[in-house]
């Protein structure tokens, strides 16, 4: 089990966002978590990032409680694709220095004393995973397209060799053949990097599409839980069955 989360509650104002969460990660695997707006998917998400203090429950990280205040490493190993990359590049960093954040902040030892033509070299191997050209380390983000933006935020989040990667409606700001594109890069990385992912999102076909097991979340509680194969087969609550009609059955299949 890479991931667990017992009773994990969040409350704002004595409000439950996040109620009696039990969900779990295993190695390898790509879980989704789709949800109607509001039903507290993003709470959930920075609770596992730890920028959210949960107010109760339990976070295990491989059966290691996760610290409130996470240290360095522990912060390396769950990394984070947010929906707009627009919004999470500070428009006056270069690529390589927003590429190589994770990288300076964790520290490592043999990061610290990377010459500085050692850093370019990892820079340019982390854009090339995700197919970007290396001319571009030197540019600045309005500089890139909507899904090269996208690419140089999931190079980041790769760039400390994460177990988990955290995303968040990655490819909602996105036109669909770059939704695409950047879903099949998805898929490739996970098998390649043999990282986990959580995936969330409001589009069930990219969930699907992404996913071998989903929950689904209702007003902070999981209400349902399927496997890409029988979510359209097995006994589910109304609430799930009306977020697949929502889709339609022609664009649920879509992507499969
Ligand atoms: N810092 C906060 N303080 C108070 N309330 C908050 C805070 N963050 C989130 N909430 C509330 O928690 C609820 C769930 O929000 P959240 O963003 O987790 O939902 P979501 O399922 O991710 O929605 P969406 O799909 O629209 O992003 C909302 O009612 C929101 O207003």
């Amino acid at each position: 089990m890479l991931l667990q989360l017992d009773n994990v509650q969040k409350y704002f104002n004595k409000k439950a966002t996040v109620c009696e969460v039990d969900l779990i990660v295993k190695k390898g695997e790509c879980v989704g978590l789709v949800g109607e707006s509001g039903s507290g998917k993003t709470t959930l998400a920075k609770c596992i990032l730890g920028l959210e203090e949960i107010t109760s429950g339990q976070l295990l990280l491989e059966g290691r409680p996760l610290q409130r205040k996470r240290d360095r490493t522990e912060r390396s190993r769950i990394q984070a694709v947010f929906q707009n990359p627009s919004a999470s590049m500070n428009p006056r960093r270069k690529i390589i220095d927003t590429l190589m954040e994770p990288y300076d902040a964790l520290k490592l030892k043999e990061i610290s004393f990377l010459h500085n033509t050692t850093r370019i070299e990892k820079a340019k191997q982390l854009l090339e995973m995700v197919g970007v050209p290396a001319d571009y380390l030197p540019k600045y983000p309005h500089q890139l397209s909507g899904g090269q933006k996208q690419r140089v935020m999931i190079a980041k989040a790769i760039s400390t060799q994460p177990d988990l990667i955290v995303f968040d409606e990655p490819t909602a700001s996105l036109d669909v053949t770059t939704q695409a594109k950047i879903l099949n890069l998805l898929k490739d990385l996970k098998e390649n990097l043999s990282m986990s992912y959580l995936f969330i999102s409001h589009d069930l076909a990219a969930v699907r599409f992404m996913s071998e097991r989903i929950y689904i979340m209702k007003e902070g509680r999981i209400i349902d839980e399927a496997t890409k194969e029988n979510l359209f087969l097995k006994e589910l609550q109304p609430y799930t069955k009306q977020l697949i009609s929502a889709f339609g059955d022609e664009r649920s299949e879509r992507l499969l």
